[in-house]
């Protein structure tokens, strides 16, 4: 659906906010693109639906240039700027039909997938309210339903989740799951990484606009290690797979590397009952590669 083959933009005044950017998005696929403020998520984005033009690199979605055809590529292209819909004058409701309609939808086929939105949003007591009057949440949420309402092949989202409940936040995670199941590619932006991480089938991070990390949550957390936790009021030695040890008051946390789960159980069990081994998740990851020396290192080698 989506291929994007060394992108770089650099701004005016010399900000390199993509550098070298490779990546695949397929038909059924949810891609996460995470990193700090500033990494470069929404710039490319931006290049992709033709708001942005790179300044070298080559994007090709669905076979064709969408830097040539930028008009072509928003019909094929559904998206959901980070910015807030400004939806004045218009209710809830109205919105979502008018962007539906814009998209080409019929008549009848988008009332009825209205609905059917703000019902599964669980947003219908504010469905005929005017714009001006809603909560940052439910804008949110609307500007996600006008995305979403008569999808592209590409559905890409810039930070979805924002402002929005964790309830409704799971509703949207199940939208998301739904438009990959009925055949799109969905890009999006997030910084709620613990529940991207159940939606997402694969993870770009980006670090100063370069690509630092891919692949799905699982082989990205293959190799970092999970973390045992003990209550015990002192400390026993440490067995020989222990990656390293910790203390907060009566609780020891070691560092266990995944091929030695099953040791670290045995040993936590002939110590105590009260202990817990929890496996890496993919914020944990995150959290090491934004710590890790050798990406800082390559990050400044960006010209
Ligand atoms: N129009 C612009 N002109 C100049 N610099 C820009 C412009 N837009 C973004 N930048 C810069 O490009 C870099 C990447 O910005 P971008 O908005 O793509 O990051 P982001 O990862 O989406 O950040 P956030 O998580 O904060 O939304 C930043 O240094 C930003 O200041």
């Amino acid at each position: 659906m989506l291929r994007i083959d060394n992108l770089t933009k650099v701004y005016r005044r010399g900000v390199r906010a993509n550098a070298d950017i490779s990546l695949e998005a397929a038909a059924g696929e949810v891609i996460g693109l995470l990193g700090h403020n500033g990494a470069g998520k929404s710039t490319l984005l931006g290049q992709v639906v033709g708001l942005v033009r790179p300044t070298a690199g080559r994007i090709t979605l669905l076979g064709r240039d969408p830097v040539a055809e930028p008009a072509w590529a928003r019909s094929v292209c559904s998206f959901q700027p980070q910015a807030q819909a400004p939806l004045m004058g218009v209710t809830t409701r109205q919105a979502i039909e008018i962007a539906g309609r814009i998209r080409g939808g019929g008549h009848r086929a988008v009332r009825r997938r209205t609905a059917e939105l703000l019902a599964a949003l669980d947003i219908e007591e504010w469905a005929d309210r005017p714009g001006e009057r809603l909560s940052g949440g439910v804008r949110r949420l609307t500007a996600f339903c006008m995305a979403i309402v008569e999808p592209g092949g590409l559905v890409m989202l810039d930070e979805p989740t924002n402002d929005v409940d964790p309830v409704r936040r799971r509703l949207l995670w199940e939208q998301v799951r739904a438009l990959a199941a009925d055949g799109r590619a969905v890009v999006l932006v997030t910084h709620n990484i613990a529940e991207a991480e159940r939606a997402i089938d694969r993870v770009v991070v980006l670090r100063h606009g370069r690509v630092t990390a891919a692949g799905t949550p699982a082989t990205l957390a293959a190799g970092h290690e999970m973390s045992l936790e003990l209550t015990l009021p002192a400390d026993p030695p440490l067995p020989s797979w222990a990656l390293r040890a910790d203390r907060a008051g009566d609780r020891l946390t070691v560092g266990v590397a995944g091929p030695d789960a099953h040791l670290a159980v045995a040993w936590a069990r002939s110590l105590t009952a009260r202990y817990s081994l929890n496996p890496v998740s993919l914020e944990d990851v995150y959290l090491a590669l934004s710590d890790d020396p050798e990406v800082d290192r390559d990050a400044a080698l960006v010209p």
